[in-house]
């Protein structure tokens, strides 16, 4: 069976790299079975500097496949925030209700779907020890909600309405999630470099 770390300690995200990875006859493994694992701070400027820094320094670390994933939201009518801060955007506990009510307070008077749009992104590196690190990118399109809605998911989910769909990503199931997510976008690209390589 193919190995590979996951070098991650969010759950949420854990549960979904497993569903998507489990039947392509990967093991997968994160940070989370490793509890005294380092710390890699995030101290890049875009998603992709961010997904490097952490697969390198894990993938150095354990001398294992690494894939690390750094993602976030970008509104437009805050010029792209909360961006690469989205996880520490309403203070560094990282609390996903305090992100979201610190969100809905921002678009106060928004009233506009179409002002609300918004994207998921998620970009990814895949780096093998004694190997060059590789990266891809995936985003899923749609607006903030006026309120949330949902229990499915983690994190910015139950405020983000998915475009075509018309409903908060916390109210889709898991499989429906992993069918149109930026992360199953990103980790299809990230497979076909696999395969080639
Ligand atoms: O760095 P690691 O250990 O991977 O875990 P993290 O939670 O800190 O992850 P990031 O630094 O990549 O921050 C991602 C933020 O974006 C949010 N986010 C990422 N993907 C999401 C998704 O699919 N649905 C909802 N929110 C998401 C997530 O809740 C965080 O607030
Ligand atoms: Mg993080």
């Amino acid at each position: 069976m193919k190995e590979i770390i996951i070098a991650t300690k969010n759950k949420g995200k854990v549960k979904e790299f497993e569903a998507l990875l489990a039947p392509l006859g990967y093991l997968v493994q994160s940070l989370l079975d490793y509890p005294d694992s380092i710390d890699v701070e995030e101290t890049g400027t875009t998603f992709e500097e961010n997904a490097i820094l952490k697969a390198e320094a894990i993938s150095t670390h354990y001398q294992r496949m690494t894939i690390a994933d750094d993602s976030g939201l970008a509104i437009d009518y805050l010029d792209g925030k909360p961006g690469i801060f989205s996880a520490r955007y309403a203070g560094l506990a990282k609390d996903d209700q305090a992100n979201i009510n610190k969100v809905l307070e921002d678009l106060t008077g928004v009233d506009e779907l179409e002002s609300r749009s918004a994207r998921f992104i998620c970009a990814l590196a895949l780096s093998i020890p004694g190997g060059k690190t590789k990266t891809v990118e995936g985003t899923c399109e749609g607006y903030i909600a006026m309120k949330q809605q949902g229990e499915n998911g983690f994190g910015y989910d139950p405020i983000f309405i998915v475009k075509n769909l018309n409903k908060t990503m916390a109210t889709l199931s898991k499989e429906e999630k992993n069918r149109i997510s930026h992360r199953a976008e990103a980790l299809e690209k990230l497979i076909d470099i696999i395969d080639q390589s």
